[in-house]
């Protein structure tokens, strides 16, 4: 018999992870699975049930939560010879990969569609030594990021981010970043560095709209030193998809990215606190295989 684990962080989103459980459990029963589910309580335990299905040689994880449950169930993967298929049911309030892979947003829709035949292998971040499925961003911004309120994302969205972007630029220094990708260097005042795997990045699905989950590229963007009007018009270029077009804005897609600072540079990584600068990314190209719709 086939073997699944489900991972299920109860405190995401809406709390509402339980309420899906036996739909859930049901499902994979059709699919001749044997089921057992892990209740993350704190830090990293997605992490630690992960590998541990890893090396027990699972057909099946599903991850049930938010960005950060994701993140951390994924890490579970890392330096694993043998990677289970992936299931995503979407909870929190960003979801940046289930957009990214057309996973439905509907957390009932999305237990269906665990019953899909359809897989994608798809790319993933290597930041230092752990792993990221969507975006990095470094930089006075990236704090900011980190610190948005769920209430928040909740009542505004993605816009939410805007709101306290920009709050930030009119309070907080910017500072000098060293960044070298695939033997290139740029180096200035950036008060927001990204590099995305996919094309939604905090909820904007458009944010690099040209990003596809298995080009093996990291999507960049640089952000200039900005001014409040400039903010106002990156903004409204990130909404219409065409952040890389503006012109305090330098795009790249590389392999290979380091950012460095001789200062205190905070990052985010998959929407909560990272390590701080330097950072060393790279692409494993279609590393991980998800269920995806039909
Ligand atoms: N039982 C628990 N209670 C509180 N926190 C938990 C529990 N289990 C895991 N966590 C932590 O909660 C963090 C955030 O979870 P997750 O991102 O899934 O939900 P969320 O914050 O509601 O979603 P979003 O980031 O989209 O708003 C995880 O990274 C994990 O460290």
């Amino acid at each position: 018999m086939k073997q699944a684990m489900i991972i299920m962080n109860p405190s995401s989103g809406k709390e509402e992870a339980r309420q899906h459980l036996q739909h859930l459990e049901n499902v994979l029963h059709e699919q001749q699975y044997k089921v057992i589910v892990n209740e993350t309580a704190k830090e990293l335990d997605a992490t630690h049930f992960c590998a541990a299905a890893c090396r027990d040689r699972y057909d099946l994880v599903v991850s049930i939560g938010g960005d950060g449950t994701l993140h951390e169930t994924i890490n579970g993967m890392h330096h694993q010879e043998h990677r289970p298929l992936l299931g995503i049911i979407p909870l929190g309030t960003v979801n940046d990969f289930a957009r990214a892979l057309h996973i439905p947003l509907d957390p009932g829709e999305a237990v269906r569609n665990i019953a899909s035949t359809h897989t994608k292998s798809v790319d993933i971040g290597q930041l230092n030594d752990q792993l990221f499925a969507n975006v990095v961003a470094a930089g006075s911004l990236a704090e900011t990021l980190s610190n948005v309120s769920s209430d928040d994302k909740s009542k505004f969205g993605a816009l939410a981010y805007i709101k306290d972007g920009m709050k930030e630029l009119t309070s907080k220094s910017i500072h000098t970043m060293h960044i070298t990708y695939d033997g290139k260097t740029w180096e200035g005042q950036s008060p927001l560095f990204i590099a995305a795997l996919t094309n939604s990045v905090g909820g904007f699905e458009k944010l690099a709209p040209q990003a596809a989950v298995d080009d093996g590229l990291l999507h960049c963007f640089i952000i200039k030193d900005l001014n409040l009007v400039h903010t106002l018009t990156a903004g409204f270029s990130l909404l219409l998809g065409k952040l890389k077009n503006h012109k305090e804005v330098i795009y790249f897609t590389a392999r290979d990215v380091k950012v460095t600072s001789s200062e205190k540079v905070a990052t985010n990584v998959d929407g909560e606190e990272g390590t701080s600068l330097p950072i060393h990314l790279q692409v494993l190209p279609s590393h991980i295989k998800i269920i995806v719709p039909e």
